[in-house]
């Protein structure tokens, strides 16, 4: 039997000879190989969720405009106030609310009321709180011993009028809409969202919900992924399910290729008798198959189809999953114009024991405790799709050979800091 390869009883072992791509070689070169590819357009606020600022957002005026009062109570003049004892001072007439500004400047030696957002009335450098106050008689008296512009928001202590408040490739959230309304902008120039075409491939597959025999398998891969992509601001386009057929792999790139910015395709990415993705993608010319040396997602296909990136991930839907969001994510951002984003990263202490042999990085399915501390998912195996439901984030185990029992401190990337 001299010759005959060693058994082998973890699938996951990584076989000598094969020149493996260490996870961090394969993200350098997906960043620096691929730059933005979307245009830019204006939309209002209302549409601009989610999307990626085309260019930096300057302040079109100060937040706030001019200087106005925090709080309700009584503007006055600091330079009248004793430094210590019992200060009483006439009220001016009128008063200063938000939207209602006073007519005039402060009379010397009075207060004036103000409220809340009111801009301050000229001459007034301070706010005294109404609970501070006693109001009889057209006067107010109070302690002294108050600050100057205690209670006052300077104009532009924000953001000055002319400062740049985001940068270009900021993805929006709510609270940069409101920021940008603030900032006097009703529209923004933002890129178009990134088109990406999801198609999955293999004969066993049948869509969810149809009538499906015993050795046919439930296309779980497309919902997710086309999912997947809605959350990170992109069109998803599906290209359906492809049979193991050369042929018909090739039509649905072609489609995707005119109709997306980038493809991702499951299945078919290793080197099987039926895995046609690669087989494909090989043909034309322009692939490149990376070995990577992680776990779960060995195979990695990544090819330039007319122009449009491919990324071939492995069919085993947790695969799948964890390459979408360890390669696939910040690739697709680096093209939709957001920037290379390396996930959120925290280090937790671990709640599970394993012993982690070298040469792959690893990732399993974690959540945190109510301890704080990571728990990982029974199983490793990569069919095991109820996992990623447990789970609501990844436990990442670097490359080198470890020993984790519990306390041992272990890196958590949550699911949230992938946008999931
Ligand atoms: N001899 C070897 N066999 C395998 C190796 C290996 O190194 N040597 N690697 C294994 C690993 S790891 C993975 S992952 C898979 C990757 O294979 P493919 O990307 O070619 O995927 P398929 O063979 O098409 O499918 C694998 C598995 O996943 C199921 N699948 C595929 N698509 C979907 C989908 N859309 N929804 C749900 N499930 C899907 C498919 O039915 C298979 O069970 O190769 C291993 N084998
Ligand atoms: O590692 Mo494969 O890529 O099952 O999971």
């Amino acid at each position: 039997m001299s010759g005959t390869p060693k058994l082998r009883n973890d699938c996951f072992a990584l076989p000598a000879g094969v020149d493996w791509t260490p996870v961090d070689t394969a993200l350098a070169r997906l960043r620096d190989g691929l730059a933005p590819v979307t245009g830019a357009e204006t939309v209002p606020l209302d549409r601009a969720l989610g999307r990626v600022l085309a260019e930096p957002l300057v302040a079109a005026r100060a937040n706030p405009p001019s200087a106005n009062t925090a709080v309700d109570g009584y503007g006055l003049r600091h330079a009248d106030l004793p430094d210590a004892g019992e200060v009483t001072l006439q009220l001016a007439q009128g008063r200063a609310a938000a939207g209602a500004p006073f007519a005039g400047s402060l009379p010397p030696g009075h207060a004036v009321r103000v409220l809340t957002g009111a801009v301050l009335p000229e001459g007034v450098d301070t706010v005294i709180l109404q609970e501070d106050v006693t109001a009889a008689g057209g006067a107010i008296r109070f302690r002294a011993g108050l600050r100057r512009g205690a209670n006052c928001r300077r104009a532009g202590e924000d953001v000055a009028a002319g400062a740049q408040a985001l940068p270009g490739g900021h993805m929006l959230r709510p609270q940069d809409l409101a920021l940008a309304a603030a900032l006097g902008h009703g529209a923004l120039a933002v890129r178009a969202p990134l088109r990406v075409a999801v198609l999955s491939t293999g004969d066993e597959l049948r869509p969810a919900g149809a009538a499906a025999l015993p050795h046919q398998t439930f296309d779980a891969n497309r919902p997710m992924l086309l999912a997947l992509l809605a959350r990170w601001g992109m069109v998803p386009v599906d290209l359906g399910a492809a049979a193991d057929d050369a042929g018909q792999v090739r039509a649905r790139l072609e489609r995707g290729a005119a109709q997306a910015d980038a493809v991702i395709a499951t299945g078919g990415a290793s080197a099987g008798d039926e895995d046609h993705v690669s087989a494909v993608l090989r043909a034309s010319g322009k692939l490149e198959t990376w070995r990577i040396a992680m776990k779960p997602g060995r195979p990695l296909a990544l090819a330039n189809w007319d122009g449009v990136p491919v990324f071939g991930l492995p069919g085993n839907p947790v695969a799948a999953f964890v390459c979408a969001l360890v390669f696939a994510r910040p690739a697709l951002l680096l093209l939709a114009g957001a920037g290379w984003r390396a996930p959120l990263a925290l280090t937790v202490p671990a709640a599970f024991s394993k012993r982690k042999k070298p040469g792959r990085r690893e990732y399993l399915r974690a959540r945190l405790d109510a301890q704080g501390r990571a728990e990982v998912f029974a199983s490793e195996g990569s069919g095991r799709i109820s996992g990623l439901s447990w789970a609501e984030g990844l436990v990442e185990l670097p490359d080198a050979a470890l020993d984790v029992a519990p306390g041992t401190p272990v890196r958590y990337l949550p699911f949230a800091g992938f946008g999931v």
